[in-house]
């Protein structure tokens, strides 16, 4: 249990959450966790400075993350308008899939609702560090401890950029070769366990902890410190309106959201190449607040 968190309030449309919450509570040193159901989404975000949204559909083996709009966007949606009506200053941290398009999705629908703020708006992309970094350091055959490698772009195959140029401690080194095999390597991991858990559901203990890594420091940021995290977030410089990387946040939000550093040619060719996909995701997000919101 993450000793930071002093209110946890958890909602499901399925009453099961009660239950959830009722375990939670059991254990020492926690949060007091509450349970809100069905109708009750406006009281689980009321007076919450963090709302994060881990739901619904997991994709299924051939699926592809951007499949999974039209499933997951409809209680983002609702997430949205109760942020509206009851907590609209809060911060609002999406793990929810495809995060490349969840995010302009609930920024535009944030943004038809009047309480759009780009600095309180972010995508948990935490995974995909945490497999670079277990990964890496079993290429290299060294700890993984402290190992760190910055992962910019997006969350999906075809965005997510590690850069191994800025790999911490700085006397571990990957070749070319190493940087291109871990590379497409990492950008189907997510892909091979929806895969091997045969349509069960998706990686459920990788986002908890990714979540919890990035909660941990997100929350220090509302207590009033500077720090550092990588989100996926509105970001003007790398020609997409949305781009993930290291970003400082203040307890305002986003103080700085990730810019352009001296990248080596193989990471300036990833860049390049993942810029057209995550445009591609930004209009599907965006387009589908055109779909959704005259049926509501
Ligand atoms: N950001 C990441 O790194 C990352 C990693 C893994 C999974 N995910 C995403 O997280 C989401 C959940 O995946 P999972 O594998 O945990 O799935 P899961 O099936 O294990 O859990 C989904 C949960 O959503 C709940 N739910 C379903 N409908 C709901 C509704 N209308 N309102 C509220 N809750 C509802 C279910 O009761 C269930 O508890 C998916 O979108 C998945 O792609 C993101
Ligand atoms: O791949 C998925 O569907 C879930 C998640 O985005 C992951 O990377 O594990």
């Amino acid at each position: 249990m993450n000793q930071k968190i002093e209110r946890l309030q958890l909602y499901d449309t399925h009453e099961k959450i009660i239950g959830a919450a009722m375990a939670l509570n059991h254990l020492p040193g926690g949060p007091i966790v509450s349970g809100f159901a069905g109708e009750k989404l406006g009281a689980a975000v009321r007076s919450s400075e963090l709302i994060l949204t881990l739901h619904r559909v997991p994709r299924k083996p051939g699926n592809k993350r951007e499949d999974m709009i039209a499933a997951n966007a409809l209680l983002l949606q609702k997430v949205c308008r109760a942020m509206a009506d009851e907590n609209p200053n809060a911060f609002l941290a999406i793990a929810t899939n495809p995060i490349n398009s969840m995010v302009p999705f609930a920024s535009s629908i944030l943004y038809k609702y009047g309480i759009y703020n780009p600095f309180k708006v972010f995508g948990i992309t935490q995974i995909d560090i945490a497999r670079t970094r277990t990964y890496t350091a079993e290429a290299l055959q060294v700890s993984n401890q402290n190992l760190f490698v910055p992962v910019i772009g997006g969350h999906s195959a075809e965005t997510i950029i590690p850069l191994f140029s800025y790999m911490t401690p700085v006397e571990h080194v990957v070749n070319p070769c190493q940087a291109d095999t871990l590379t497409q390597f990492v950008r189907k991991l997510g892909t091979e366990i929806v895969f091997q858990k045969q349509g069960s559901g998706s990686a459920v203990v990788g986002v908890a902890h990714s979540i919890n890594e990035f909660c941990d420091t997100l929350i220090d940021a509302i207590n009033g410190k500077e720090v550092e995290a990588t989100c996926y977030s509105a970001n003007p410089y790398f020609g997409s309106r949305f781009f993930a990387g290291p970003a400082t946040i203040g307890p305002y939000g986003i103080v700085q959201p990730f810019r352009k550093f001296p990248f080596n040619d193989y990471e300036t060719f990833l860049v390049n190449s993942s810029v057209p996909f995550i445009n591609r995701d930004v209009n599907l997000g965006e387009d589908y607040v055109k779909v959704l919101l005259p049926k509501l």
